[in-house]
C-alpha cells in the first residue's frame, strides 16, 4: 500500500531509479501485508530488465521534456502555413519577397516538416501499442455507469438490437456530439439498464420511449464492448453530386442523426467506419455534431436501383402516349418542329447523352488547390448554344490581351480571302488532322459542312505555360475531356436568366441569332425556351462539375462577375478532385 502511494505522490514524471529501488524495499516491509505470491510477482516485475530498461528511456525522455528549449511553442504550424498562404495568395503580385514566401511554404517538404513538428508536438507518436490484455474472471463483467444531463442537444447515438445476441448495442456515436464528447460511451457498448430500468427484452424504440421521458440526469449502465474506443476523425473532404434530405429518406436508421446537404457542398467526412452510412459535418462547421450520410456505395446502389425502376416503368408504357419523364430536363424533343439547324455541330449529342446517363454521381474527393505563382489554371465557360459565352470570352480577352487568351482552332476547310493561317484558324490536311483526333490530341473536335474543326490540347497548354489565362467555351461535352489533373480548369456555367427577362434583354441589345448561319437575325421565341431548357439539362448532366457560375441577363454585370471569378480562380486556394493536388 506505502508502495504505491508513493508511486501515486510521485506520478510518472519524477519515476526514476530511486524510486524504483524505495519500491523494492517497501516490498519487503509489506512483506506481512499480502500474499507471497503477489509480493514474489511484484518484485519480480520490478526487477526485470525489461522494466529498468524503461525507466531508464522514461527518465531520459522525462528529464528532456523539461527542458524548456526544446518545448513546442504552438503544435498547428501547419495551420499557421494555410492560413499565411491564404493571406499571401491575393498579395503574390505586391513583392517578389511575397512570392518566394508563398511559394516557399507550399513545398512539399516544408509541409511535411511542419506536419512532423506538429505530431510532435500534440505527442501523436504512432503506431499506438496494442492495449495490454488483462486476464479477467469469465463470470466478472465489467460495468460503466454513465451520468449525462439531458438538455436541448441530441445524444449524439444510435442504438440497435445486435443480430446475434439480441441485445441492445450502441450502433454509433456520432462525431463531435454529446456521446462522444462525453469519451464514455463507445460502439458496441451494450446498454443494461437506463435510468434504473433493465432494457433486457426491450426494443430499440422502447429504450428512446424511456430516454425521452426521462428529464435531467440520465444513467446508462453499460458492459463496454472490447472493439477499439475513439476512433480518429478522417481528414477526407468531398464535394457532394446529388441534393440530401433526411427527413425525406425512409431508410435512414435516425431522421434526427441526418446531415441535409446539397449539390455542390463541401462535406468533411469524418468517419467511413459503416458500410453505409458515413458520418460527416459540412465543411466549416467545425463544432456541429457530424451527422449521417448515405455512403457511396449505399448511394450508388440507389441510383442503380431507381433507375432500373424508372426503365421497367418506361418498358411497359412503351407504345402508349403518356410516359415518365427518364431523361434529364430539357432533353432533345423528337417530336420538335424547328427546322434543320445551320449551326456548326461539334458533337453528336444522341450518342453522348448515353454516355452521361451511365454515370453514378455521388461524392468527389476534394482537396484545397493553392494557386501556383506563374501557371493559372484555364478558364472554361460551359453553357447553352446562343446564351453568350463567346461575347463574354472575347471581352475579357479584350480586356487585357496580354493575360487572357483563346488559342486559336484547327480546320480542314480550305482558307478564305482575307483570313490570315494562325490568326483566325490553324489550316491542317484533313489526313493529318484524324490522325492527330485518333492520336487524342485535340480536346475537343466536331466535323462541320464536310471540313473538321478543332481544339489542339497543345494549343491550350502552350498558352499556359507562357503564364497566361487561356479561356475556352467548347461544347458541354467536352467537360470531361478538359476536367483533368493536368489541366486543372476553372469552370463556369454560364446560364440564361428566365424566359421574360432573356427574352427582354437580347431584343434590348439587337443581339444576332447564333443559330442563323447569315447572323442576319435576332433570336426566336422557340430559339429562347430551348436556351433556357438546354441550361437546365446541361446543369442537371454537369452541375456537379461546376466551380460557379454566372447568370447572363445584364451583359455588363454577367462580365462583372466573370472578371471577379477569373481573379478567384487566379489567387484563391479553392477546392479541386483530391487527384488534381498532388
Ligand atoms: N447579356 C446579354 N444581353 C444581350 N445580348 C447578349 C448578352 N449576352 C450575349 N448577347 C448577344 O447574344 C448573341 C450570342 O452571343 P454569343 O455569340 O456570345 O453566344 P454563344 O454562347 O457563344 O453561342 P454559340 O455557342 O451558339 O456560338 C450575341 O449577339 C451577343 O452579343
Amino acid at each position: 500500500m506505502f508502495a504505491f502511494n508513493l508511486f501515486m505522490r510521485r506520478g510518472w514524471g519524477e519515476f526514476s531509479f530511486v524510486v524504483l529501488s524505495r519500491l523494492v524495499s517497501s516490498l519487503k516491509e509489506a512483506e506481512s501485508l499480502s500474499g507471497e505470491q503477489d509480493l514474489g510477482f511484484l518484485q519480480t516485475l520490478l526487477e526485470s530488465k525489461e522494466l529498468n530498461a524503461l525507466v531508464n528511456v522514461h527518465s531520459k525522455v522525462a528529464k528532456i521534456g523539461k527542458d524548456d528549449r526544446v518545448a513546442p511553442l504552438l503544435s498547428s504550424s501547419m495551420q499557421v502555413a494555410l492560413e499565411v498562404l491564404e493571406q499571401l495568395a491575393p498579395r503574390c503580385h505586391i513583392s517578389p519577397l511575397c512570392k518566394e514566401v508563398f511559394h516557399l511554404l507550399q513545398t512539399p517538404h516544408l509541409q511535411s516538416l511542419l506536419c512532423a513538428h506538429d505530431s510532435i508536438a500534440k505527442k501523436d507518436f504512432y503506431p499506438h501499442l496494442p492495449e495490454i490484455p488483462m486476464e479477467v474472471d469469465e463470470d466478472e463483467e465489467t460495468i460503466k455507469i454513465v451520468q449525462l444531463v439531458k438538455n436541448n442537444e441530441a445524444l449524439g447515438a444510435t442504438i440497435k438490437t445486435d443480430d446475434e445476441t439480441g441485445k441492445i448495442v450502441i450502433a454509433r456515436v456520432m462525431h463531435g456530439g454529446a456521446a462522444d464528447r462525453s469519451g464514455l460511451i463507445h460502439v458496441g457498448d451494450e446498454v443494461i439498464e437506463v435510468n434504473g430500468i433493465n432494457v433486457e427484452g426491450k426494443t430499440p424504440g422502447d429504450v428512446l420511449q424511456i430516454l425521452q421521458n426521462s428529464e435531467g440526469t440520465i444513467t446508462f449502465k453499460l458492459v463496454p464492448s472490447d472493439g477499439k474506443a475513439g476512433q480518429r476523425e478522417s481528414k477526407v473532404r468531398v464535394r457532394a453530386h446529388f441534393d440530401y434530405d433526411p427527413d425525406c429518406d425512409p431508410y435512414i436508421p435516425c431522421k434526427e442523426a441526418g446531415q441535409a446537404f446539397q449539390r455542390g457542398d463541401i462535406l468533411h467526412i469524418v468517419s467511413q467506419d459503416d458500410a453505409f452510412w458515413w458520418q460527416a459535418r459540412k465543411e466549416g462547421d467545425r463544432n456541429s455534431r457530424a451527422g449521417l450520410i448515405p455512403s457511396r456505395n449505399l448511394q450508388e446502389r440507389r441510383i442503380i436501383h431507381e433507375r432500373k425502376q424508372i426503365e421497367s416503368n418506361s418498358e411497359s408504357k412503351k407504345g402508349s402516349c403518356a410516359s415518365i419523364c427518364s431523361t434529364p430536363p430539357g432533353s432533345p424533343n423528337p417530336n420538335s418542329c424547328r427546322g434543320p439547324k445551320t449551326k456548326k455541330i461539334m458533337y453528336d449529342v444522341a450518342e453522348n447523352d448515353d454516355f452521361d446517363r451511365e454515370m453514378i454521381a455521388t461524392y468527389e474527393e476534394v482537396a484545397k488547390l493553392y494557386p501556383r505563382p506563374g501557371i493559372f489554371r484555364p478558364i472554361i465557360l460551359i453553357g447553352a448554344p446562343g446564351v453568350g459565352r463567346n461575347e463574354l470570352k472575347r471581352r475579357l480577352a479584350a480586356r487585357d490581351p496580354e493575360k487572357y487568351r483563346t488559342p486559336v482552332p484547327y480546320t480542314t476547310r480550305p482558307i478564305r480571302t482575307g483570313e490570315v493561317p494562325g490568326r483566325e484558324y490553324i489550316f491542317i490536311p484533313r489526313d493529318k488532322m484524324e490522325a492527330d483526333i485518333q492520336a487524342g490530341k485535340f480536346i475537343e473536335h466536331g466535323e462541320y459542312k464536310g471540313h473538321l474543326y478543332g481544339t489542339s490540347a497543345e494549343s491550350v497548354r502552350s498558352i499556359v505555360n507562357v503564364g497566361c489565362v487561356c479561356i475556352l467555351s467548347p461544347h458541354y461535352q467536352a467537360i470531361k475531356a478538359l476536367r483533368t489533373p493536368q489541366l486543372k480548369p476553372f469552370i463556369i456555367h454560364v446560364k440564361p436568366p428566365a424566359f421574360e427577362q432573356l427574352k427582354a434583354s437580347r431584343e434590348a441589345a439587337h443581339a444576332r441569332s447564333t443559330f442563323d448561319e447569315t447572323n442576319s437575325r435576332g433570336f426566336t421565341d422557340e430559339e429562347l425556351m430551348d436556351m433556357v431548357k438546354s441550361a437546365e439539362r446541361i446543369n442537371f448532366l454537369y452541375g456537379h462539375f461546376f466551380d460557379d457560375e454566372i447568370e447572363n441577363s445584364d451583359l455588363g454585370k454577367a462580365f462583372e462577375r466573370l472578371v471577379q471569378l477569373a481573379q478567384k480562380s487566379e489567387c484563391e486556394p479553392l477546392w479541386a478532385p483530391a487527384t488534381w493536388v498532388q
